[in-house]
């Protein structure tokens, strides 16, 4: 069953509106962990404008499930994540001002820079996973380049989830099928919604992770994050349910 790794962010956006410590960063991620996330995700920026490098210090050792820090690969996310050792790193080729992620890696392109950085967190027993568009070329590059895992880049489709429903998923299904064929791991996130998840689940195999955090974050002002959390496990669940693999 794919797992369920709530990105915290936007709780650190709202935290640091005030200065003060609340919304409690640390006790909310304790808090979906609670009621069934089956992992922690953060993606510090370098403006630190929501996870601050001391949320990530505080979060690893207290965090009981998957703790995966996603960011780019610059020396000082490098030493972070070497001196926290989370069970993965999501490694994202964001520039230091764009708003939210917006592309894949180039695999190709940027072999020579990701392989030895690869190699080091893979040689420090943290599992590596590259965010990624659905292009067989850059996904077999992941490969080359020594990740475990690909993050499937979400955005496009929830974009046309909306107009086309399903029919939306079917890049992701075969970029995940052509993943898996190579011994890649699959993980999926950005813009995964309560309206799109179940379909991405239905339609895409082998998905060992998804990982949500602006909608969620934004459902549990109206659900509350318990039933947040619960109401996208169940959708994971209903879209196995629907799967005709
Ligand atoms: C890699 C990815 O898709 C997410 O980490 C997303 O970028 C969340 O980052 P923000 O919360 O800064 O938008
Ligand atoms: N890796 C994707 C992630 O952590 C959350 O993305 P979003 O749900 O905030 O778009």
């Amino acid at each position: 069953m794919t797992h369920l790794s709530v990105n915290v962010n936007k709780v650190a956006t709202l935290r640091n509106a005030r200065g003060g410590n609340v919304p409690n960063v640390l006790q909310t991620a304790l808090d979906c962990e609670r009621f069934g996330a089956q992992g922690i995700t953060v993606h510090p920026r370098p403006d630190e404008r929501h996870i601050r490098y001391a949320d990530v210090r505080e979060l690893a050792p207290a965090v009981t499930t998957e703790f995966n820090i996603e960011g780019y690969p610059n020396e000082s996310f490098i030493n972070l994540v070497l001196e926290n050792k989370p069970a993965q790193v999501t490694l994202v080729p964001d520039g230091p001002d764009v708003l939210t992620s917006n592309a894949g890696w180039d695999t190709i392109t940027h072999a020579d820079m990701l392989r030895p950085i690869v190699a080091r967190f893979k040689a420090a027993g943290i599992r590596v996973s590259l965010f990624i568009e659905t292009d067989t070329e850059l996904i077999r590059g992941a490969a080359d380049v020594g990740a475990d895992r690909i993050e499937l880049y979400t955005e496009a489709f929830a974009v046309n989830h909306a107009t086309m429903g399903a029919e939306a998923a079917k890049p992701y299904a075969e970029s995940a099928r052509f993943a898996h064929s190579i011994g890649l791991g699959v993980n999926a996130g950005h813009d995964l919604s309560l309206e799109n998840l179940a379909d991405f689940i239905a339609h895409v195999p082998h998905v060992d992770e998804v990982s949500i955090g602006h909608a969620l974050i934004s459902d549990a002002l109206y659900l509350g994050l318990e039933n947040t959390v619960q109401a996208y496990r169940r959708q994971i669940e209903l879209g196995w349910h629907r799967r005709e693999h």
